[in-house]
């Protein structure tokens, strides 16, 4: 393929950029990162555009190549920006109308003009490090603790930019180092021009798939999250107990490793909402399922069963630690005081636990000795453990 019809395979791939992006961004109005990626086509658009032009006209140097330059800066920017705001971050976009008039500046100056190399030896390693920024930011953003649930739909995106560095540094050396001078040609058939435009080619339309990857996948975590979490605790609903735990079950029958089934009730929790009202109820929800938490592992299952009545699942736990741990939770709970609303509410949980055993079937059969453990610890008194160990009711504490 031969530069000019190169250049124009460019531009059809940015006109897609840029429109893939606005009928997504159409599609999703919240997804606000899809605007940043639309800018950014539009940009390399111009950049190729502009391109396109010196192969007919005679443009003054400001057009092409001083704003062509900016343009495709400036895409490379809009790429950025939309990364950031893809994850909630400030876009600092004051910034570039402070950088955009300085590199404008300084395409003024002899040195700038006196030939292509070396405002390529500016620009190059400027975007290299946007490049890297980019790529780095979609690393640290998706880490453990950020969301790493979206890695694998950044990735396309973080290797793009990497190689389009890399690319970008391999032209820069090859520039500082090479005794030729290089010229805008018309027939633009200088091998490190046609690298460029085939770079711009591969980054608008990789980029067009890996940016809409990336919402895509996002989406459909959230509709996953809206179909399976309770929305006041952000635990499972009961709708996914049955298939999770039906998976747990089966891996520990087939590895013969421990599986415990926990039920934890609020004691009285009619008398709180009727005595501070439903806001405080909700708020005590929260409060007995955050202290469960800081007490579990991060491969433990938690559920909201109903109202105010929970189901933990412990894979690899055995009656012994499942003992201690519903102890404790029971303990945390009766001694913390919840401050709601100038209110000081205190509450206490009962809890019926069991395990599996070798003779079970399903998981429902853990299930039912863990409901007649917690219907145990109720009838005895509440704020207590009970266990089923498969023949009889003891209570742990
Ligand atoms: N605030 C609030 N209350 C809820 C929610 N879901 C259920 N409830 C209330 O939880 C209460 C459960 O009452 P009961 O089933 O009688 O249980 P209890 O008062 O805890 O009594 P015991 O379990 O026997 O100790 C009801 O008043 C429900 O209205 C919720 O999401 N928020």
């Amino acid at each position: 393929m031969d530069a000019y019809t190169l250049h124009i395979a460019t531009a059809f791939a940015s006109v897609m950029m840029t429109i893939s992006m606005l009928g997504l961004f159409i599609a999703s109005p919240r997804e606000y990162s899809l605007l940043n990626w639309s800018l950014a086509g539009m940009l390399f658009m111009a950049t190729t555009g502009l391109s396109l032009a010196t192969y007919h006209f005679d443009l003054p140097f400001w057009i092409a190549p001083a704003a062509a330059n900016l343009c495709y800066l400036a895409g490379h920017g809009a790429m950025l920006m939309g990364v950031r705001r893809y994850f909630g971050l400030k876009t600092y976009w004051q910034l570039y109308l402070l950088f955009i008039p300085m590199l404008a500046l300084l395409q003024t100056l002899p040195w700038m003009q006196a030939s292509v190399t070396n405002r390529l030896l500016v620009f190059f390693p400027l975007l290299i490090v946007l490049s890297l920024v980019i790529a780095w930011q979609l690393w640290r953003h998706t880490s453990a603790g950020n969301a790493p649930e979206l890695r694998l739909a950044c990735l396309p995106l973080m290797l793009l930019e990497l190689v389009f560095a890399s690319q970008l540094a391999l032209r820069t050396y090859i520039m500082a180092t090479s005794e030729v001078e290089l010229h805008l040609t018309e027939g633009g058939n200088q091998l490190l021009q046609t690298a460029g435009t085939l770079a711009v080619f591969v980054f608008a339309s990789w980029g067009t798939i890996a940016c809409a990857l990336m919402v895509v996948r996002r989406q459909e975590l959230s509709l996953q999250h809206l179909t399976t979490r309770d929305p006041l605790t952000g635990w499972f609903n009961r709708r996914v107990l049955s298939d999770i735990a039906a998976r747990e079950f089966e891996r520990s029958h087939r590895t013969s490793s421990a599986l415990s089934l926990l039920i934890i009730d609020i004691d009285h929790f009619k008398k709180i909402n009727d005595q501070y009202g439903h806001a405080v109820g909700d708020a005590a929800l929260k409060h007995v399922t955050r202290i469960c938490e800081q007490q579990l592992r991060g491969y433990d299952y938690l559920f909201r069963f109903g109202g105010e009545e929970f189901v933990i699942l412990l894979p690899q736990s055995d009656e012994l630690s499942s003992s201690h741990l519903s102890n404790r939770l029971r303990w945390k709970v009766q001694n913390s005081v919840l401050n709601h609303a100038q209110h000081e509410v205190r509450c206490t949980v009962s809890i019926g636990f069991a395990q599996r055993r070798e003779q079970d079937e399903s998981w429902s059969q853990i299930f039912e000795r863990a409901d007649a453990a917690l219907y145990h610890a109720k009838e005895t008194g509440r704020d207590r453990v009970a266990y089923h160990n498969g023949f009889e009711l003891s209570a742990v504490c």
